[in-house]
């Protein structure tokens, strides 16, 4: 094939660069970003730090080396830079003061684990979130006798067995010295932000008398360093994605709810402000029904990043929210309650970092005409937004593809918002041969990515089609609680929808249809195929078939009594109601199920139950597996598995094509 004749391939992981986490120098001439990046020999994910120059454009590499190199810091002026530094066998946190040489050590572990850093206000401290290992050294390299399993939440998956020791709060001088404990909480600290003055530090952490059981009711303290005194901040029970202090020191803001009980999405996380005199608690982002969290999903985007919303001045507040397949950047006036777009086109802030004068903003942008890059916001007389990274503009040079076509499919009373994408060289004279994609969470969105895998299907000919029915987040609480209690419907019925206004276009041979999905898009998959058979072949992947043994075998499969108000044992009725395996007897569909091994999110026997199920009654059914891997296969496994995985999926679709 012509260079420009090259398509989308699997094996183009390889080729792809992976930006993230920009922080912009204070004096906003520098940004310090992560690239990710695959060692094919190794078949590893190693990150390295890289540096451009927001006036010259100049990209330099920071940091070199087979390491993970994350969370650079800078400090308020400018002068000391840190980061986290990951290998085999050590934690670090590093330093770079003045640029130059080469980074000391300020922290250094072999038993433990750097999660999480900031500077004090004053740049004299940094606080960090560290998580010391049960077990180290060699030790950690070897199973043990036996696991005592005490607790409910025991297993994490791409984690596995969880370690018995909470991640704590820990403060060390900027210059270095002594690591000095804050906490000691029997459950993590999962976020914490410094005072407005430095004399505290806020985090977050669930004190719940049955924590396990009530994951999404979490409190925040304010730690003294003065007085070494633990203070409860008073709020409702709900979860806290974040907390952030404000510069004046008059409120506390958070991401979170006061619904808990409800299944992980389905309430949206709103920006709260807390009156730190007087309790009294205000929510910013009601009025746009919209989540803070970071739902969008993607095979090169990653999803639920943790951006907190960070003041641009001592009464504006930037913030994000997914909506509608963006995740836009809004300002919030705190004095005016006034709400303005930043930056609210079809593109995607997965984060950004803010100059001190807060009129240069380093953004993590991702779009559906490129993979993902670097941007910069510049907000001086006038608004300038411009690309400051072209790490895949010699990929993209090198291969042919198009951008998907958005469509807003009517469906019983909402409106899908969907998106087809062509193969190359499309011919609307031409019947084409269609992939329905069925995102998982289920409260996530499909969006405004470059998303790898549909490229790749639509360079195998297929037209692809991705939605996001009723159940996904980024259309208001009640679009994203359709589905509670029943999970299957009113997704079943948009999906079915969106298939047949695309088939309506003319361009789609309707007896070449086929469907895939992972997760909740795997179950749903499941479900589709055993409630029509319409579609010609199905791969579902890391899916559930079996809403009871879910619950006792996924690492967080209780939270299913949030979205059915029930548990298994006292409504079996409901919960095989919702089970696809209840159906199997009409699955007729060909079906590849593909599942990891060490999947602990949708445990590898669901796949295993469907696989015999339909095995033993002779149903066309295929089943691989992937050892070692977990839920996460298709974002972050292992790169050659994540190749063999598409190649595999196009190989099932292309028999029956
Ligand atoms: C926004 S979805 C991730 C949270 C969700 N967790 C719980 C407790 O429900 C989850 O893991 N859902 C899976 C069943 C799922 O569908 N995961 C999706 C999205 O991560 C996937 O594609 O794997």
């Amino acid at each position: 094939m012509s260079k420009q004749e090259k398509y989308v391939s699997p094996e183009d992981i390889y080729d792809l660069q992976f930006p993230s986490d920009p922080q912009i120098s204070p004096d906003g001439k520098k940004v310090i970003f992560v690239k990710k990046w695959i060692h094919k020999k190794e078949q590893k994910y190693y990150s390295n730090l890289y540096s451009v120059d927001t006036v010259r454009g100049t990209v330099v590499q920071f940091t070199r080396g087979e390491q993970k190199d994350i969370k650079p810091r800078w400090n308020r002026n400018g002068k000391q830079l840190l980061f986290i530094r990951s290998t085999q066998n050590k934690s670090e946190l590093l330093s770079f003061y003045g640029g130059l040489g080469e980074p000391m050590p300020l922290i250094s572990l072999e038993d433990g684990d750097i999660q999480d850093l900031a500077f004090s206000p004053d740049d004299k401290w940094v606080a960090v979130l560290i998580q010391k290992y049960d077990v180290s050294g060699e030790d950690r390299k070897k199973e043990p006798l036996k696991r005592d399993i005490d607790r409910l939440f025991y297993r994490l998956d791409g984690e596995g067995f969880r370690q018995k020791r909470a991640v704590q709060l820990f403060i060390v001088k900027s210059r270095g010295g002594r690591l000095i404990p804050i906490t000691d909480v029997p459950r993590d600290v999962t976020d914490f932000a410094w005072n407005h003055d430095g004399t505290g530090i806020y985090y977050v952490t669930n004190d719940h008398e049955d924590p396990d059981r009530h994951m999404d009711e979490e409190s925040i303290f304010f730690y003294s360093l003065k007085e070494k005194r633990h203070v409860r901040i008073e709020k409702p029970a709900g979860p806290i994605g974040w907390v952030q202090a404000d510069p004046e020191g008059k409120y506390l803001y958070f991401a979170g709810h006061f619904k808990p009980g409800h299944s992980w999405g389905a309430v949206n996380s709103e920006i709260q402000q807390l009156h730190l005199e007087t309790g009294e608690i205000h929510s910013l982002t009601a009025s746009l029904d919209r989540t803070t969290d970071m739902v969008t999903l993607g095979d090169i985007t990653p999803s639920f990043v943790k951006q907190k919303a960070l003041f641009q001045t001592s009464e504006d507040l930037l913030f994000t929210v997914s909506s509608e397949g963006a995740n836009p950047l809004f300002k919030f006036n705190i004095l005016s309650g006034e709400i303005t777009p930043l930056l609210d086109g079809p593109e995607c802030v997965v984060s950004f970092s803010m100059s001190r004068d807060g009129k240069n903003i380093a953004v993590h942008l991702a779009q559906m005409e490129r993979p993902d890059e670097i941007w910069l916001l510049e907000l001086n007389s006038e608004k300038h937004f411009r690309r400051i990274t072209f790490l895949n503009d010699e990929y993209m040079s090198s291969i042919s593809c198009n951008v998907p076509e958005e469509y807003h499919i009517p469906s019983d009373n909402a409106v899908i918002q969907s998106w087809v994408l062509k193969p190359p060289g499309f011919n609307s004279k031409k019947k084409y041969p269609l992939l329905l994609q069925i995102h998982g969470g289920p409260r996530a969105q499909y969006g405004y990515t470059w998303f790898h895998e549909m490229q790749v299907f639509a360079a195998a000919g297929f037209v692809v089609l991705y939605t996001n029915p009723q159940g996904s987040q980024g259309y208001g609480h009640a679009f994203a609680d359709a589905i509670t209690g029943k999970w299957a419907e009113p997704a079943m019925n948009d999906l079915m929808a969106a298939v047949d206004y695309i088939l309506e276009l003319g361009f789609v041979d309707p007896e070449q249809c086929f469907v895939t999905g992972g997760s909740y898009g795997g179950y749903m998959t499941n479900w589709v195929i055993s409630h029509t058979n319409r579609f010609k072949g199905a791969v579902t992947q890391r899916s559930i078939c079996d809403l009871s043994s879910f619950f006792g075998t996924s690492d967080t499969g209780w939270d299913l009594e949030a979205d059915f108000h029930d548990v298994p044992w006292k409504n079996p009725e409901l919960y095989k109601k919702w089970s696809p395996i209840t159906y199997a007897d009409q699955i007729d569909t060909p079906l590849c199920i593909i599942h990891s091994e060490n999947d602990l999110r949708c445990p590898v026997e669901q796949a295993e139950q469907l696989f015999v199920r339909l095995k033993y009654d002779k149903k066309p059914v295929r089943l691989v597996l992937f050892p070692e891997e977990s839920h996460g296969l298709s974002r972050g496994g292992r790169p050659d598995r994540r190749v063999e995985r598409l190649k595999l999926m196009l190989e099932e679709f292309r028999v029956k094509s």
